[in-house]
């Protein structure tokens, strides 16, 4: 691959901003199994909630599915030599959990242990650190019959799962994720119904979310126990940081209404080992079912969080009534404002606010922005390369932030753009790209974007500084 640190992409403030991060600093790219690998009948593998989904008419964008998404599988080699042409310091990827149990618990299928123990050889021997993802949505269709997360069950033969993987890659693998935004698993499969499973049922979401985060207390143990001292367990949570329109009373209620289900949802119970008080009543709905010694479980102490964040909420509050938490009015779209393929606002600030409100609010020892980036038309004309500065300007942007937040003090250690390359964008199937680096699905050739020549320029100023 030649190489493609061309700095020249980069303005002398560009140049200015990768000398402000401190050493040691870590920069990366995230993607996860659903989304880029494919291979979905190969070796083994079991299906999952998202075959599941996709094979259901109507859910997916054109019918879309993952069978063969940017076909990661079989490019193990290509793919981690891309990594590091880029000068990527780590990459954030998830285990498929029916690739390793293929019925959800019981019998391992070691062909897909076998394809992750090939991934972590193949980033160690370029120098780049693995982040491994345990449950990024994929669970085994076998689970989901038996009731999926709202089931108490599934949280255990989650910890299970989690162990499974330890066992095998805990020698070489030293950060470990144990969820990927619960929220959404939570809200939008069990809640709203637009992710897999497909459920609506808002008190399934109540349910399935603290199942989730039982998981994942349940796991953080297990998975120390068979990794090396020196590793560190965390989560990751999708947030925003939540704006109020205006100064009137019912706005400033509404901002906390949203929050406590956008935010502390999630947040509370893992960091401070309780539910936001009011939080079933503002939802309108029963607690979960707790158990005694639960959320000492879920706040088993955790050596980072990883936050997600692409947008942020502006809350204009209703005048009429005191809505339920998950109906509060957003402000509808600023014509003087940008915004994603996604609908999703371009506010470089609110990632910047999220991380100072999370360090005041939380006392959380490490952060890492485990995903950030946009979607935006990208285009390739079949040669040269893919033109997407907005894309420039977003991360640009956004990374900026990220220096302003450190020097306020925020303990932040790393950034994951979102995504390496292109990939299945959930319900939107391959209509949203979001990749550094684009991919051509009928030839699978992978195109660096301008954004990932810019990504590869920062990130070797960066390495020059230190
Ligand atoms: C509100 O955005 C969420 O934080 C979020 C955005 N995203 C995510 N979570 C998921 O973790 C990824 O799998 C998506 O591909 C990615 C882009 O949509």
């Amino acid at each position: 691959m030649q190489d493609i640190h061309n700095m020249s992409q980069l303005t002398s403030a560009d140049l200015e901003l990768a000398r402000a991060f401190p050493e040691g600093f870590l920069w990366g790219a995230a993607t996860a199994s659903y989304q880029i690998e494919g291979g979905a009948f190969e070796d083994g593998r079991g299906s999952s909630i998202w075959d599941d989904f996709s094979a259901t008419p109507g859910k997916v964008f054109q019918g879309e599915n993952g069978n063969v998404a940017a076909d990661h599988y079989h490019r193990l080699a290509e793919d981690t030599e891309l990594m590091s042409s880029l000068g990527l310091g780590a990459y954030r990827f998830s285990i498929a959990w029916p690739r390793i149990l293929p019925e959800g618990r019981g019998a391992i299928n070691n062909a897909g242990l076998d394809f992750y123990d090939r991934l972590v050889d193949g980033l160690l021997a370029k120098g780049i650190t693995p982040y491994v993802t345990l449950y990024h949505w994929d669970l085994p269709s076998p689970l989901q019959q038996e009731g999926g997360w709202v089931k108490r069950e599934t949280a255990f033969a989650y910890a299970d799962f989690a162990e499974v993987v330890a066992k095998r890659l805990g020698d070489r693998v030293t950060n470990w994720i144990t969820l990927n935004e619960p929220w959404c698993s939570a809200y939008l499969g069990y809640g709203i119904g637009i992710h897999a499973p497909g459920v609506q049922d808002r008190q399934a979401a109540l349910d399935a979310g603290h199942h989730l985060m039982l998981g994942h207390g349940l796991a953080v143990p297990r998975i120390r126990a068979h990794s090396a001292p020196n590793s560190q367990v965390g989560i990751t949570l999708n947030l925003a940081h939540v704006y109020a329109n205006d100064e009137r009373p019912e706005t400033q209620r509404d901002v906390a209404l949203a929050d406590a289900f956008s935010n502390r949802w999630f947040l509370d119970p893992i960091l401070r080992g309780h539910y936001t008080e009011g939080f079933f009543e503002q939802l309108g709905l029963n607690a979960p079912p707790v158990q005694d010694g639960d959320l000492a479980t879920i706040s088993t102490p955790i050596d980072f969080l990883g936050v997600n964040n692409y947008t942020r909420l502006l809350v204009k509050g209703n005048t009429e009534r005191i809505p339920l938490a998950d109906q509060v009015s957003l402000v509808a779209p600023i014509p003087s404002a940008c915004y994603t393929e996604m609908g999703w606002e371009v506010y470089p600030n609110g990632l910047r606010d999220l991380l100072l409100r999370l360090t005041k609010d939380y006392a959380v020892s490490k952060l890492y922005v485990t995903e950030n980036g946009a979607a935006f038309k990208d285009a390739w004309n079949g040669n040269g390369h893919v033109s997407d500065p907005r894309r420039v300007d977003y991360l640009r942007t956004h990374i900026a932030g990220l220096a302003e937040a450190i020097q306020q003090g925020a303990p932040l250690r790393g950034y994951f753009v979102w995504s390496l390359m292109d990939n299945f964008e959930w319900a939107e199937g391959y209509s949203k790209r979001f990749g550094i680096v684009y991919i051509d699905y009928p030839t699978q050739k992978r195109v660096v974007k301008e954004s990932g020549y810019w990504y590869a320029g920062l990130l070797k100023a960066f390495n020059q500084a230190h």
